[in-house]
């Protein structure tokens, strides 16, 4: 059998550490490779230390010699973090699955640009569950694109730093593409003080911080007379970093391009 050889940028990050473990239980793949940044305590400690579970591969801040063996990085860590990551990927042929959320348009773009010299996925959310759940909002959108008003709710454990979550945003671009619309200009995020009536056309946003909430999202079309909720909760990462993998093994006879899990999974063209 092939072995996927994976990196981990975050190593002792919550995603990090779920994708060591889930990468030692794989039967084809091995940890090639484990970074996180300087002055992080982890640096120069075994990246298999938090489960218990040794893995002979240390956490380094330094990309050559983190990535030294690797084939693929899976980054789970910060815009400025991933965008240093992959331009030294795109340079070493090295290809990149990012998990990260919270880049503004200058880092979407570096991506883009980074794709033209390696593979990547990139996706807000790497698990099957949400990723189905997309074409679910699109076909909900569609029917409901009259007399329903739309409002997505997201929840998040209290580290999490970016708001909405990368998901929450995707959902509403999903659906604002359903509907024909541009999710820049009917976006509402939050509202506070003497509002006015709802505005059909917009899209809301809720954020909920607390907690150890690993990740909750749900689209409300609420009617007159009667509403629709679809949701997703994750009571665990393991789905996030199993995905991950799916993600690495799509990319093994990719060597450039851009994709995202609806490619990875083929949703894209199902109905
Ligand atoms: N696509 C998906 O399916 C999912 C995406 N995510 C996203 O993944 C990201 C990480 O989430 P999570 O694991 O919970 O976060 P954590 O804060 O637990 O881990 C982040 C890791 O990245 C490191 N890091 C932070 N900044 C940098 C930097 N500038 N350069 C290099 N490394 C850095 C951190 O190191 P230090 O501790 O030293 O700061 C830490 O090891 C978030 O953007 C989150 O939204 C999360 C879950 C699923
Ligand atoms: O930070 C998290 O934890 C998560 N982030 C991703 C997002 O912003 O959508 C995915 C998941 O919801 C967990």
């Amino acid at each position: 059998m092939t072995q996927l050889n994976i990196a981990i940028a975050g190593a002792s990050g919550r995603m990090g550490r779920m994708l060591i473990e889930t990468i030692a239980a794989a039967d084809d793949a091995t940890l090639a490779g484990a970074l996180d940044r300087e002055g992080n305590p982890f640096i120069g400690s075994d990246a298999g230390a938090f489960s218990g579970q040794l893995t002979g591969v240390t956490i380094r801040s330094d990309l050559a010699q983190g990535l030294s063996g690797a084939e693929y990085l899976i980054d789970f860590t910060r815009p400025e973090g991933t965008l240093q990551h992959l331009a030294y990927c795109a340079e070493h042929g090295i290809k990149v699955i990012i998990g990260t959320t919270g880049f503004d348009e200058a880092g979407k773009a570096a991506i883009r640009a980074a794709a033209e010299k390696t593979a990547i996925v990139f996706a807000p959310n790497m698990s099957i569950g949400v990723n189905v759940t997309l074409k679910l909002l699109e076909l909900a959108a569609k029917n409901f694109s009259q007399g329903y008003d739309i409002e997505i709710i997201e929840a998040h454990h209290r580290h999490k730093v970016d708001a909405p979550s990368g998901t929450a945003l995707k959902m509403g671009e999903v659906i604002a593409d359903a509907l024909g619309r541009d999710l820049n200009e009917c976006a509402v995020y939050g509202r506070e003080g003497v509002t006015g009536e709802r505005d059909p056309s917009t899209i809301g946003f809720a954020t909920v911080r607390g907690g150890d909430i690993v990740g909750d999202h749900t689209v409300l079309f609420a009617g007159i007379g009667e509403r629709i909720e679809i949701s997703h909760k994750s009571s665990s990462r393991v789905s996030y970093a199993q995905g991950a993998l799916v993600a690495a093994r799509f990319l093994a006879d990719k060597q450039t391009g851009l994709y995202d899990m609806q490619d990875v999974l083929g949703l894209k063209a199902a109905g």
